[in-house]
């Protein structure tokens, strides 16, 4: 990757699942420091993008850069080596029921630093807590004792836990009550410029890429069609484009913001 002020690099991405093709000559970059959003249509392979980037989708064809590194093809101990440096939060949470708030966002520092001592790795795993915006008592709970948003915010100090570079999320706002929701922004912008993040967010959140996303990328016909700020996507003659964020909603998005 020439330009390092790109973090994630995708030119050419096939993937598909029998017959259904998902996605065909995609191309992608993300820059470093900034929040892009990514929307499209349910099914247009957002999620699978997410996955082909962090190594969870073997594509067909293409090649995906991270951090300047090759994730096509790599051994899993070169792979395991630059996936330290991101941290996901997956739709659900993807937490582990059996282990307690505080267990969880211990998971990945015992796997890459298993010489780290119970006190010390309690200490990390309160202060991620913190960080995320949970109080203090959340940590020795169990996810089936949290409410939805706590448990995105117990997700996202686990995708916190080794000072990722980046971070991935997938529709972390989805189900959040619009306070709930507006709180997660908040929080997700906070930490992007205290720990200098890039961030690649998938959302169909109108409000959340209004208030936090620096670029917004569109994904449609098996491609990104466009890729810009929200102003500079408007004045493209793009149908879903037009029809999502002038339709109704989107303006109501805008609204709001200007209420604010
Ligand atoms: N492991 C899989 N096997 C077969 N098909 C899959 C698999 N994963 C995803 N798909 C299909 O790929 C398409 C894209 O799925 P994906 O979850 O990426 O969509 P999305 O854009 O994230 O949708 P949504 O906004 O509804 O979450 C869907 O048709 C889905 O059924």
């Amino acid at each position: 990757m020439s330009d390092p002020n790109v973090v994630i690099q995708i030119r050419g991405l096939k993937n598909s699942f029998g017959e259904q093709v998902i996605h065909d000559g995609l191309d992608l970059d993300v820059r470093r420091g900034e929040i892009l959003g990514v929307v499209g249509g349910s099914g247009t392979g957002k999620s699978v993008l997410m996955r082909s980037i962090i190594g969870l989708q073997t594509p067909d064809d293409g090649t995906v850069e991270v951090l300047g590194e090759n994730m096509i093809g790599r051994e899993e101990d070169e792979a395991k080596n630059i996936r330290r440096r991101w941290g996901v939060l997956f739709q659900n949470g993807a937490l582990f029921s059996t282990l307690t708030v505080a267990e969880n966002v211990e998971v990945p520092i015992r796997e890459y630093f298993p010489f780290i001592k119970e006190p010390l790795l309690d200490e990390i795993a309160s202060y991620k807590i913190a960080m995320s915006g949970l109080p203090a008592n959340a940590g020795p709970k169990y996810p089936s004792e949290l409410s939805g948003g706590m448990k995105k915010r117990a997700g996202l100090a686990r995708a916190l836990a080794l000072d990722p570079e980046l971070l991935f999320l997938d529709e972390p706002t989805a189900g959040l009550d619009p306070i709930g929701a507006a709180g997660f922004d908040e929080l997700i912008e906070g930490l992007k410029h205290k720990l200098e993040l890039t961030v690649f967010l998938i959302t169909h959140d109108l409000d959340t890429l209004w208030a936090i996303c620096d670029r917004v990328a569109v994904l449609a016909d098996q491609k990104v069609v466009a890729v810009g700020t929200i102003e500079e996507l408007l004045a493209l003659d793009h149908p879903w484009i037009q029809e999502y964020f002038n339709g109704p909603r989107g303006r109501a998005a805008v609204a709001s913001l200007k209420r604010q």
